[in-house]
């Protein structure tokens, strides 16, 4: 399982590569890479076991996170509520963002990434809402739309595989700056 110790952070050159494609079918690494990174949001969101494991909570982890420059994300959106069905759970590939809203979201909270310890404040300016292309594990092509916060999650993971940080959206001169084509969402 991974541990903080494994998670790359700024500064190392794989979290500013264009990570690679991954091919199909999935080679035995790759799928164990996949069910790691699965793991490891599994155990991040538990409050015993991340205590247990001092790993900070994450709602998704990118390949490059953990030093592997590949197209391969897993994202674990929990529900509105403890027993909830999380809102989405699964690992996905060669994601490509086929459409987008006009309008921007951004989270009001900010956001925050295992692979910069220092959180910068101020708002990441993303799309609103989103329409995805990727492969799952079975190498099948998907599309799903998103909007709010799983689109926000998104962008934030496949910007990784990009070599793109979310305080590169940040805007410098005025990080909480509102504009009415943004919807600030909780
Ligand atoms: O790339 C993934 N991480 O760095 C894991 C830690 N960050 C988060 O879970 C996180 C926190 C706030 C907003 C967003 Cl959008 C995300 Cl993604
Ligand atoms: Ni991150």
């Amino acid at each position: 399982m991974y541990l903080m110790k494994d998670i790359t952070r700024d500064g190392n050159p794989v979290l500013r590569q264009e990570a690679s494609k991954v091919t199909f079918p999935l080679s035995a690494e790759n799928e164990k890479l996949a069910a790691d990174m699965m793991e490891y949001l599994v155990i991040s969101q538990d409050e015993t076991l991340n205590e247990k494991y001092k790993l900070r909570p994450g709602v998704g982890l990118a390949a490059p996170q953990v030093g592997h420059s590949k197209q391969m994300t897993a994202i674990l959106i929990p529900g509105e509520y403890e027993d909830d069905e999380p809102l989405f759970k699964g690992v996905i590939c060669n994601p490509v963002i086929i459409s987008h809203s006009v309008q921007n979201g951004a989270l009001e909270m900010g956001e925050g990434c295992l692979s910069v310890d220092e959180d910068v404040p101020g708002f990441v300016i993303r799309h609103e809402r989103i329409t995805v292309r990727f492969q799952n594990l079975a190498g099948e092509t998907v599309k799903i739309r998103l909007k709010d916060y799983p689109a926000i999650v998104f962008q934030h993971e496949i910007d990784h595989l990009h070599g793109i940080l979310y305080y590169d959206h940040i805007n410098k001169l005025d990080p909480w700056a509102e504009d009415e084509d943004t919807k600030y969402i909780k």
